[in-house]
């Protein structure tokens, strides 16, 4: 195994030093090494994500388990969490084990798979949850994301269920009731535009009514991109009632607005929809105090032919791998600890992730990634290494550059590019 030397590196935004990479971890062991001119770099621990959307199996035209681990690899991820909205759905340990499988396979990153909560994502009957737990992918994490488990009754049992080994229910918060046949956000531009609209209630009444299932039982309870204001008050009241509850943000909710769908553009097509320019800000501000634990990007690949055409029969979702952190820095600048925080420690943490958010200090496995935070890049949709185009930022410039990337001392990108 290599062993490297990043010379003149910033951890974690701090004053440059050496970082030694040996046998997997970091380490101050003396000896031959590949030098690295890390000089204005930053390391951080490498990202993790808790929502990613890897199309594996079943669309493997729009992405594979491989193609989205190379995308996580080139975008600073070491780790990610794989939904469970696949064909056939990973509602069994089969389907988790062979997505876990895969992932060490293609061995660019760490695919955790999430297992569904109901059968099918149908909303009617749990799935083998316990199955899913005690099988070689070890599931922690459980999501019917793409669908909201509307059903109380099942959504209180399935947070009981997972009670017992300290699993979380990762809820997907849309009342379906509110939300039937809506294209984008309820508000003035959907009035303007003619289009149905999501009204942010129906997101902050599933937040609500599950805070206080959670609170009620006891249980861990993550909710996925969160995208309103109203949604933010509702997880600040619940946190400080001391309910056991985390929050996602993606990239895309803090920094796009509804205005982009007057251009009738379905790559702006998303669930939840993006949002007003106050949401955007409240996200912001949820997201730097902490009330939104981390940033998440709901990567959501899709095929051509299911997002170039009319927005009413586009499918919603955006790749987000690939620019996430770009984007993060762009809005937060050089908070460095903040990013590692939110994008990598609390992430590993709040799926009980062993090996990945921790500080980059000798003896801790070499999962990390070096940033060029001076660099600055034109996205260009044909470049990326997801199997999907399908970004929202087509032609936009974003600062940061993501230089290496290493997964237990192994480089899985080196000098911007994927390694294998
Ligand atoms: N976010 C999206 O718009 N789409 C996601 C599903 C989801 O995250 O709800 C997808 O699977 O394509
Ligand atoms: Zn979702
Ligand atoms: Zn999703």
């Amino acid at each position: 195994m290599t062993s490297y030397l990043l010379r003149g590196v910033s951890v974690v935004g701090a004053a440059p030093t050496d970082l030694l990479i040996r046998d997997g971890l970091i380490s101050t062991e003396e000896g031959p090494a590949e030098v690295i001119d890390a000089a204005g770099l930053v390391a951080l621990p490498g990202l993790v994500d808790l929502h990613t959307h890897l199309r594996e199996p079943g669309r493997e035209d729009a992405e594979t388990v491989e193609t989205g681990s190379r995308a996580a690899a080139l975008g600073g991820y070491t780790a990610v969490f794989a939904m469970a909205n696949t064909s056939p759905v990973a509602d069994t340990a089969g389907v988790v084990e062979q997505v876990w499988r895969l992932g060490r396979e293609a061995g660019l990153v760490d695919v955790q798979p999430i297992g569904a909560v109901t059968v099918g994502l149908a909303g009617k009957q749990l799935a083998e949850l316990g199955a899913m737990a005690t099988s070689a992918a070890g599931v922690r994490i459980f999501s019917d994301d793409g669908h909201c488990v509307a059903d109380p009754r099942l959504m209180r049992r399935a947070l009981e269920y997972v009670k017992a080994f300290d699993g979380i229910i990762a809820q997907h918060a849309e009342e379906p009731r509110l939300t039937e046949g809506a294209q984008m956000h309820e508000g003035e531009v959907s009035t303007r535009l003619g289009l149905t609209g999501w009204p942010a209630v129906a997101e902050e009444a599933i937040i609500a009514r599950d805070v206080l299932l959670a609170e009620h039982v006891g249980s861990r309870l993550h909710v996925c991109h969160v995208s309103t204001a109203g949604s933010v008050e509702v997880l600040r009241q619940a946190k400080a009632r001391g309910v056991r509850v985390t929050a996602e943000v993606t990239p895309h909710h803090l920094l796009l607005t509804d205005e982009l769908a007057a251009s009738y553009d379905p790559v702006y097509k998303v669930n939840p929809p993006l949002r007003t320019q106050s949401d955007v800000l409240a996200l912001r501000e949820a997201l730097i105090e902490g009330v939104i634990d981390i940033v998440a990007t709901d990567h959501a690949p899709h095929a051509v032919e299911d997002k170039e055409c009319e927005w009413a029969y586009a499918r919603p979702g955006m790749v987000g791998l690939e620019t996430a952190l770009p984007i993060v820095l762009s809005i937060l600048g050089e908070q460095w600890d903040l990013i590692a925080e939110r994008m990598s420690r609390a992430p590993a943490r709040i799926a009980g992730l062993d090996g990945h958010g921790t500080d980059l200090a000798a003896g801790a496995p070499a999962n990390l990634t070096l940033v060029d935070p001076s660099a600055r890049r034109v996205v260009d949709p044909a470049e990326l290494a997801s199997r999907s185009r399908n970004t929202p930022y087509a032609g936009t410039t974003l600062p940061g550059r993501i230089v290496a990337t290493f997964l237990r001392g192994e480089p899985t990108v080196l000098d911007g590019k994927a390694v294998k």
